[in-house]
């Protein structure tokens, strides 16, 4: 039975993630464990982090439920969260709550199946739940099919489909349609960049929200300041 309560843990809070990519000024597995810190400090209930390397950072800095992903490049596919089966072992064997992957019905590396990635995972990690980080309504019924526990909003905004949209548009209409869809529980995430947009989201029925490059980006932070004086 699976002792995995990461869902009761979570329910009507507020997830910080705390990611940077190479390149990213604040690249350091050791500044993510700060930010980390930091949210946990502020009231998050839960952290969504990026690589073994920071997960595992995060780990011993805080102790608070993760969920985890691993974002790498393939040549021969545009998904690059948590990819492959090979990406979704390792996060999970940090022992994060929670592994996140792409679920954007584009192909994935080595012309991986998603479904055989999830028998193989529930498989190898029954008390690791998976959360599907989808773009378009029909994404959140693959995921549902599929069985995911958690379906995010992650990718919506963020694929040739969807580009340029973003999940508060025409007062949240995209996030009440996910959350009149889907059948498996859902985390709203991307573009959550303001309290109330926060408040929003879980007053229409999220179960908890992801908030990232508000909180935890200053370079994109200090850009919106600075666009706000550039004439
Ligand atoms: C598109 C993509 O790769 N999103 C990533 C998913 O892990 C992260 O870079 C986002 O920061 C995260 O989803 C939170 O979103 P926001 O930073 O907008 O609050």
């Amino acid at each position: 039975m699976s002792t995995n309560n990461f869902l009761d843990l979570v329910k009507g809070q507020l997830i910080v993630s705390c990611q940077a990519l190479k390149g990213e000024p604040l690249y350091s597995s050791f500044i993510m464990a700060r930010m980390a810190l930091a949210a946990k400090e502020a009231g998050a209930v839960a952290i969504r982090a990026n690589s073994v390397v920071d997960i595992q950072a995060i780990q011993d800095e805080v102790h608070l439920p993760i969920i985890g992903l691993n974002k790498v490049d393939y040549p021969d596919s545009p998904v690059y969260i948590t990819p492959t089966l090979k990406e979704m072992r390792a996060v999970a064997a940090t022992g994060a709550e929670v592994v996140a992957c792409d679920v954007t019905n584009r192909p994935r590396p080595n012309g991986e199946k998603l479904s055989d990635i999830v028998v193989q995972m529930r498989q190898e990690f029954p008390d690791t739940l998976l959360m599907a980080d989808t773009a378009t309504l029909a994404d959140v019924q693959t995921a549902d099919t599929l069985g995911f526990d958690i379906i995010g909003t992650t990718m919506h905004g963020y694929t040739p489909e969807t580009t340029g949209l973003s999940l508060a548009d025409d007062d949240f209409d995209y996030l009440r349609q996910v959350l009149k869809t889907a059948k498996h529980t859902v985390i709203a995430e991307g573009k959550v960049d303001t309290p109330a947009k926060l408040r929003t989201c879980l007053d229409l029925g999220a179960h908890a929200v992801v908030v990232g490059g508000a909180i935890t980006r200053p370079l994109q932070i200090a850009q919106g300041f600075i666009d706000a004086i550039s004439d």
